[in-house]
């Protein structure tokens, strides 16, 4: 894992955004933040609303650049949906020199996918963050093609740390595993956040106020997650008094058929639709 970097984000050559969307948005945030020149950025987005175009423009960040102006990125990171890969990846390869890397955050696109569409192959990151990169508390996890050089893994790593952490896993297949924990994980976060709370209302609490009890549990949780050393469950156990009402409520959430099967069955189906995703149609 890596820490973010603490001088400004030099990728040393052009870095083309394709998609900047959700998550393609919350990167070139992360770069900008970071330290990087706009001169160097580029995105390249017909969807791009107006007020973004304006925004970026200002900054200085080149808008859907011509190939010809642009034709040695030294890093292309694809952010579009997965369905859109066969028709954005060959335009992508315009982009592209013989020093480029290639970096796709599309859940599921394999390697050999995106290596067919780009007709010159060459280095390609299959990279899964998080949308905690939009405020810099990202997860990333990351595998580099045969073809990476240790130059252009270490360019990547730090584009990716520009928005919070990064781990590189050695086995492509567990990328999927990475898209079904912590690409999709905010969402059983906000979910645990959306449940808390109507358990409240069931519990008797007025809905505004279950609401933000729910929102400053989950948000607190999650500081003292990341302050503290100790493992989470030694945090839960430090909540739980024997016999007490955190005892009761966990008897029913680690009970035989509580969150841990439940769990593992959503990341289970999480990374069985990554392996979907990488089929055409
Ligand atoms: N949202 C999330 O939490 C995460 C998303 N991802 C991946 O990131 C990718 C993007 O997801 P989101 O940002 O959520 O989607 P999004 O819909 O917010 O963004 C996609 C962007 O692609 C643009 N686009 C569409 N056609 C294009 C084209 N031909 N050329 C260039 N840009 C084009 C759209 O205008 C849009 O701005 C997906 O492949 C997804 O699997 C990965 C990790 C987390
Ligand atoms: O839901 C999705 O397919 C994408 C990938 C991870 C998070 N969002």
């Amino acid at each position: 894992m890596t820490t973010i970097s603490a001088g400004p984000l030099n990728p040393g050559g052009p870095v083309l955004l394709v998609g900047a969307g959700k998550l393609g948005g919350a990167l070139l945030d992360g770069w900008l933040e970071g330290g990087l020149d706009p001169r160097l950025a580029y995105v390249l987005d017909p969807g791009l609303s107006e007020p973004a175009a304006e925004r970026l423009s200002a900054l200085g960040v080149t808008l859907q650049p011509q190939a010809p102006e642009l034709s040695n990125a030294a890093a292309i990171v694809v952010a579009v949906k997965p369905q859109m890969a066969a028709s954005v990846l060959p335009a992508v390869a315009s982009y592209a020199g013989p020093s480029s890397v290639v970096i796709s955050v599309m859940a599921g696109q394999t390697l050999e996918v995106i290596g067919a569409a780009l007709p010159q192959g060459g280095a390609i990151v299959r990279a899964m963050p998080n949308t905690p990169a939009s405020v810099g508390r990202g997860i990333t996890g990351c595998f580099a093609g045969p073809e990476v050089s240790a130059t252009q893994k270490a360019l990547v790593d730090r584009l990716l740390s520009a928005v919070g952490d990064v781990i590189w896993v050695d086995d492509e297949g567990l990328i999927d595993a990475v898209t079904g924990v912590s690409g999709s994980g905010p969402a059983y976060v906000f979910l645990l956040v959306e449940a808390l709370a109507k358990a409240g209302i069931a519990a008797g609490l007025p809905a505004d106020i279950a609401e933000t009890l729910a929102r400053r549990t989950v948000e607190g949780a999650g500081e003292l997650l990341a302050r503290s050393p100790e493992p989470p469950a030694t945090l839960r156990r430090n909540v739980t008094s024997p016999n007490g009402t955190t005892a009761a409520a966990l008897d029913v959430l680690m009970a035989e058929n509580g969150l841990e099967p439940l769990m593992e069955r959503a990341v289970a189906a999480a990374t069985k639709r990554a392996k979907e995703l990488a089929r055409p149609g």
